[in-house]
């Protein structure tokens, strides 16, 4: 006999944007983000029995942000994600865990002759700040922050060799590379009994996020690579350490290739080696190197 063994459902896309009016200086500060809504709970007759009482419509659930939006701070995406998710578990009985993602986009102002802009901004690369925060009934909110799309490349400080080697490789050990990945990066904090103890640390949540930015993009760029595997590690154990509320960090890292181009068949051209200008930027297939670290 079949049965329902997993179901939630939700609003995805959810677009929003909010801006800040500060009256005494004129100046506007904007907020755009993406918001993602799930919920479960006694919700399996909605599937098997065609019984709608129990669905809280998805369309409800996008007023809700928008409300929500409208009546609570938007940042830092933490503490509005826990907000959403909260309400969701609280308003309705038969809802017991809510699971709300918002991805927050980037608008940096813009500077004028040197000077910024009281309402004028930019999009500063494709990088996002999102967040996913749950709430389940009776077990508190559990949040993980994370970078995600932030593209990054060196031309050189790369390696990889010494791997194993059997009947199926082809790859030669190379001790200089180019190296390039697009960070996803993700930290989650200790369970939160709930919004009053997410209110508490927002101080720490903004810092976090630059500490986690600063040490990926330092070590990325100082660090002579030895394997993506290594260099992901090491940002890890650097964030643990400079983050004592969180219990895990998590990286995953295309390793988007560039390859020599042999020109030798061209009038004897030398582009391969330590004579290699020209590369070809591959698309795919790409490395993906992923880990999650603990204490
Ligand atoms: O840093 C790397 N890790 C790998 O696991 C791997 N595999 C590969 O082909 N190139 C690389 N580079």
């Amino acid at each position: 006999m079949a049965q329902v063994s997993a179901a939630r459902y939700g609003k995805d896309n959810i677009r929003v944007y909010k801006v800040h009016k500060d009256e005494q200086t004129g100046f506007q500060t904007v907020v755009e983000m993406t918001v993602c809504v799930l919920l479960k709970g006694d919700i399996e007759t909605s599937y098997t029995k065609a019984d709608n009482t129990v669905v809280v419509a998805t369309d409800t659930m996008k007023n809700t942000v928008y409300i929500m939006a409208k009546q609570n701070p938007v940042t830092p995406p933490e503490l509005f994600g826990a907000i959403v998710a909260t309400h969701f578990i609280d308003t309705y009985k038969h809802i017991h865990e809510a699971e709300v993602k918002v991805k927050v986009h980037r608008w940096t102002r813009l500077n004028v002759d040197g000077k910024p802009h009281p309402h004028s901004f930019y999009r500063d690369g494709s990088e996002t700040r999102n967040v996913e925060a749950t709430a389940i009934e009776g077990k508190g909110i559990s949040i993980r922050s994370a970078i995600a799309g932030l593209l990054v490349l060196k031309s050189t400080g790369s390696a990889f060799h010494t791997f194993y080697r059997d009947e199926y490789t082809t790859l030669p050990d190379v001790y200089d590379r180019i190296l390039s990945t697009e960070v996803d990066c993700g930290w989650t904090w200790n369970t939160f009994s709930g919004i009053g103890e997410v209110e508490s640390a927002v101080p720490k949540f903004d810092g976090a996020w630059e500490t986690a930015r600063k040490i990926t993009l330092d070590t990325f760029a100082t660090e002579v690579s030895p394997s993506v595997q290594n260099t992901l590690y090491k940002m890890c154990e650097q964030i643990m350490a400079a983050v004592p509320e969180i219990g895990s960090v998590d990286y995953s890292l295309p390793n988007k290739h560039y390859f020599e181009i042999d020109m030798s068949w061209h009038k004897g051209l030398k582009n391969t080696g330590k004579d290699a200008e020209v590369y070809a930027p591959q698309s795919d297939p790409n490395g993906l190197i992923q880990c999650t670290v603990t204490r």
